[in-house]
């Protein structure tokens, strides 16, 4: 198990262990990402109506030393975020795709936030189970899905060759109803029967939410916002006392659970609704 920062600049990066490059959160080039840690790196990546393009990016974290490609599979189209728009959310400065794509700054935003008017115009639609045949023609890399929330899309995932697949709800900004993915975990590491390991990312703030994901079978567990606020907080320093804060609690509840390691962590220390239901029949 480990905790996987997903990072959007350099200094967030050298907090953590083991890290996701964001294709559209990351404000800094995978090549200022891949000099200023010793982590282990992600890049995620998603389908673009140029494949070129996605082609090239998926060569350059190869050649930075990158360990694998997680490939977006819940943003076909970006969902309607009305606090976006609401907002007036301007794009953030997309690093990696300077130089590759044009963007216009002047894009205003009545119908939309930039970033939905950017989204709307660049990613391919038409993304499916292809795609991952596709991405496994250009890479050796191990390729992971995220964004899996059912039992059916995760034998899928395996049966396609992904190397890994990622329960994540898009930190639930994408589909309003879309199931929290400590409720859809479960189903998508019985579904995968040990076949890939089972990620999951989406609302673990404290130290007891990865305890329980752990329980429910992952194999680890990610963590999004927290470090985008330990960092807007306090730096480097404010990122890594994040990652600290949770490994602490996460040790403290092993220990209160009788655990002495994360094997240990196993399905009886948590009592899900479904257990409750369960129990009344
Ligand atoms: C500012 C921001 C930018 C994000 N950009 C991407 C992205 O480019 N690609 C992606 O797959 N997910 C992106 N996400 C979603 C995260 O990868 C993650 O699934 C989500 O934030 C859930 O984790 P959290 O609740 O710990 O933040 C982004 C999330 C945030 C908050």
């Amino acid at each position: 198990m480990f905790i996987l920062g997903e990072v959007a600049t350099a200094r967030a990066a050298a907090a953590c262990n083991t890290i996701m490059v964001l294709s559209f959160g990351s404000s800094c080039k995978i090549e200022e990402v891949a000099s200023s840690c010793d982590a282990i790196r992600f890049y995620q990546l998603y389908v673009y109506r140029r494949r070129d393009v996605s082609a090239t990016l998926v060569r350059r974290a190869e050649s930075l030393g990158f360990k694998a490609i997680v490939l977006t599979v819940d943003t076909p189209v970006l969902g309607r975020r009305e606090a976006d728009i609401r907002n007036k959310m301007v794009a953030p400065r997309m690093a990696n795709l300077e130089g590759l794509m044009s963007f216009d700054d002047d894009i205003d935003s009545k119908g939309g936030s930039k970033l939905e008017r950017f989204a709307h115009e660049t990613l391919d639609p038409s993304l499916s189970w292809k795609d991952v045949e596709w991405l496994k023609s250009i890479t050796s890399l191990p390729i992971l899905l995220k964004g899996i929330v059912t039992a059916e899309d995760a034998r899928k995932a395996v049966e396609v060759g992904a190397a890994g697949v990622i329960v994540s709800n898009h930190g639930a900004r994408q589909l309003d109803y879309a199931p929290p993915t400590i409720s859809a975990l479960e189903e998508v590491v019985k579904a995968v029967a040990g076949a890939v390991p089972v990620l999951v990312d989406g609302g673990v703030r404290r130290g007891t939410d990865v305890f329980k994901a752990l329980a429910l079978g992952a194999t680890a567990v990610m963590v999004g916002r927290p470090v985008f606020y330990g960092l807007a907080a306090r730096g480097e320093a404010g990122a890594r006392h994040v990652i600290e804060m949770l490994n602490r609690e996460l040790e403290l509840a092993m220990a209160l659970c009788g655990c002495r390691s994360v094997a240990e962590v196993t399905r009886r220390h948590v009592l899900t609704e479904g257990d409750r239901i369960r129990a009344l029949l």
